[in-house]
């Protein structure tokens, strides 16, 4: 479905990703763990055309959608959801829904309130008053109401409660056996490990490992040099 194939990504001067090559299947969790600014949130940004790579490709289901702008891809069924967790604040968590070009497909707003009733009882109120895990849930489900195929998650995990990780965990894996197919980046790994099928560990810009979960649960030198755990 996605295969990002051999990318140089820049900022400026800056070389950040060195041939960098990963790829997703349908219906698969894909976690993309490293540590902090080892380049998961510029590989999330190279694949949505946020910041595209200089050299290599990025194919889509069959199609070469290197360098496509984000609203493009958007509309093609790729959701991102980035670490930033940014909401329209002065807009209430309905508006904030119903402001996305909503692609035809399985995911209107009641769908997306039924798979999240925590934000249906809050839908007037202003997303800069939610707390963080319920911004996290507000940014992935304006993701949802672009019916996506794929979503790319950048570090969703971090920072929330140990009771807001277990909905979101439960939230991933509904997501996933919806059909979505999902790259999940993670530096904290304990909790994401449980939930991908796959994993790639990404350091410096270098993909320095790629294998099955369970690989990469036996392959304690890779997590104890890379993710210091
Ligand atoms: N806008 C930018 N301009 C220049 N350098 C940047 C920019 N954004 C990120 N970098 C650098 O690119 C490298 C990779 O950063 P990136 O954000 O992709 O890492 P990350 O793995 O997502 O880590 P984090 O956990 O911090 O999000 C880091 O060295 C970072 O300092």
């Amino acid at each position: 479905m996605l295969e990002v194939l051999n990318i140089h990504t820049y900022y400026g001067l800056s070389h950040i990703l060195f041939s960098e090559s990963l790829h997703l299947e349908r219906g698969e969790i894909v976690g993309l763990f490293g540590r902090n600014g080892a380049g998961k949130s510029t590989t999330m940004r190279s694949i949505m055309g946020l910041t595209p790579p200089r050299e290599g490709r990025i194919i889509y289901n069959g199609e070469d959608i290197t360098g496509q702008k984000p609203y493009r891809l958007f509309r093609k069924g790729i959701g991102y959801v980035p670490d930033d967790r940014r909401v329209f604040a002065d807009l209430t968590v309905d508006e904030n829904l119903d402001i996305v070009y909503n692609r035809r497909g399985d995911w209107s707003r009641k769908r997306v309130y039924d798979v999240f009733p925590a934000l249906s009882e809050i839908k007037s109120r202003r997303a800069g008053f939610l707390s963080g895990g319920e911004q996290q849930m507000l940014t992935i489900a304006r993701a949802l109401m672009g019916s996506p195929e794929l979503i790319l998650l950048d570090e969703p995990i971090e920072g929330l409660a140990p009771l807001v990780v277990r909905s979101l965990e439960e939230l991933i894996l509904l997501l996933r056996d919806s059909g979505i197919s999902i790259l999940l980046s993670e530096q904290n790994i304990r909790s994401a490990v449980k939930l991908v099928n796959r994993v790639y560990v990404i350091d410096n810009g270098f993909i320095r490992f790629e294998g099955t979960a369970a690989e990469f649960e036996a392959d304690d030198e890779v997590k104890k040099k890379y993710l210091m755990v």
